[in-house]
């Protein structure tokens, strides 16, 4: 099967190295030529795996759209504040092109459901991924990918289900709102407290302070969503910061590098779907507002 990579960012690259070392035809399109320059005359991109082998991988990477198969599964990883200047590119892309969007945080189905493409996957991804330079990536940590339908039934597509055959464990889920909702809760714990606190995933639970923090903010989200309770127990919060302990959350990179963070569609996602049904959440409010502040003091 093929696929395209949209962004070479930290889980473009994973996923393109995974794919790429499974048998897949892999092609990336990346934003600068800088980038593109760099994995090609240094013989192909550095993978880190999770047990920490490096290899170089020889993976096709272009800044050109029309050099790019549209057959293919596109896959887009860039941020969601991204997508906006990516009109164009879906303009041109035919009806019949499977897109997958793999976005934390809630707001991009907006996004997706006005494009004129007939196939629809929505993903979420619950491991780690950090890019070291324009040809480096770490994968940190195994998780899971799930998988819904949005638009269409692309998924129930044998050729689709060939990306069930890397050693990533993919699951399907039936209901793609349930799905992204889960992971913006997973997302509103995790990002907002690792970069207010400037701390790796694991020390959420590794130090008593930041674990009790994790469990109040827990508690008070799933009070306005009780559905989550039973696919989403804090049990699993632990787990996920523990399996991808080492990472730097994608929004605390973001804060790192001075690159916005994707505070409106995680945690602003997370609270407008809480008010509408008359919860205020205010620990989630306060995090807001405190990394709203910390945006602006980069401006
Ligand atoms: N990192 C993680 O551990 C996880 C991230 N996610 C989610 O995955 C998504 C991607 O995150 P992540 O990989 O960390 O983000 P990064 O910021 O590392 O990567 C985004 C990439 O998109 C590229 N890009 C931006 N605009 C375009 C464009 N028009 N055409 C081509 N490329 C473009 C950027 O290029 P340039 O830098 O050159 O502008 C950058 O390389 C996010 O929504 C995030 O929430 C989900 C789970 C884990
Ligand atoms: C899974 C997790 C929490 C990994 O850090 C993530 O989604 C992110 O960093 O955005």
């Amino acid at each position: 099967m093929d696929f395209v990579i949209v962004g070479g960012g930290a889980i473009g690259l994973v996923l393109a190295s995974k794919l790429f070392e499974h048998g897949h035809n892999v092609e990336v399109l990346v934003h600068s030529k800088e980038q593109c320059k760099a994995i090609q005359s240094g013989g192909g991109l550095t993978f880190i795996n999770d047990v920490g082998e490096e290899k170089t991988l020889p993976i096709g990477v272009t800044t050109n759209p029309q050099n790019l198969n549209k057959k293919a599964i596109w896959i887009l990883a860039v941020k969601y504040h991204h997508l906006r200047d990516m009109q164009l590119l879906f303009d041109e892309l035919p009806e019949e092109t499977i897109l997958l969007f793999i976005q934390n945080g809630i707001k991009h189905i907006e996004f997706a459901r006005d494009l004129k493409q007939k196939n629809i996957l929505m993903g979420t991804i619950e491991f780690g991924a950090e890019k070291v330079n324009s040809n480096k990536v770490i994968h940190r940590g195994i998780g899971i990918f799930n998988i819904a339908n949005f638009k269409g039934e692309a998924w129930n597509n044998e050729e689709c289900q060939r990306l069930t055959a890397i050693d990533l464990p993919i699951s399907f889920s039936e209901n793609y709102l349930e799905m992204l909702l889960r992971k913006a809760i997973v997302n509103c714990l995790i990002n907002t407290l690792t970069t207010l606190l400037g701390v790796p995933n694991g020390d959420l639970i590794r130090l008593p302070s930041h674990h009790r923090i994790l469990k109040e903010l827990y508690f008070e989200i799933v009070s306005a969503f009780p559905e989550q309770k039973n696919m989403l127990p804090f049990s699993n919060i632990e787990q996920i910061c523990k399996n991808t302990s080492q990472n730097t959350s994608s929004m605390l990179a973001d804060y790192r590098h001075g690159r916005k963070m994707e505070i409106d569609t995680i945690v602003g996602g997370v609270m407008e779907l809480a008010k509408e049904r008359g919860h205020d959440l205010p620990m989630l409010k306060t995090l807001y507002l405190l990394l709203l502040a910390l945006e602006g003091m980069e401006e």
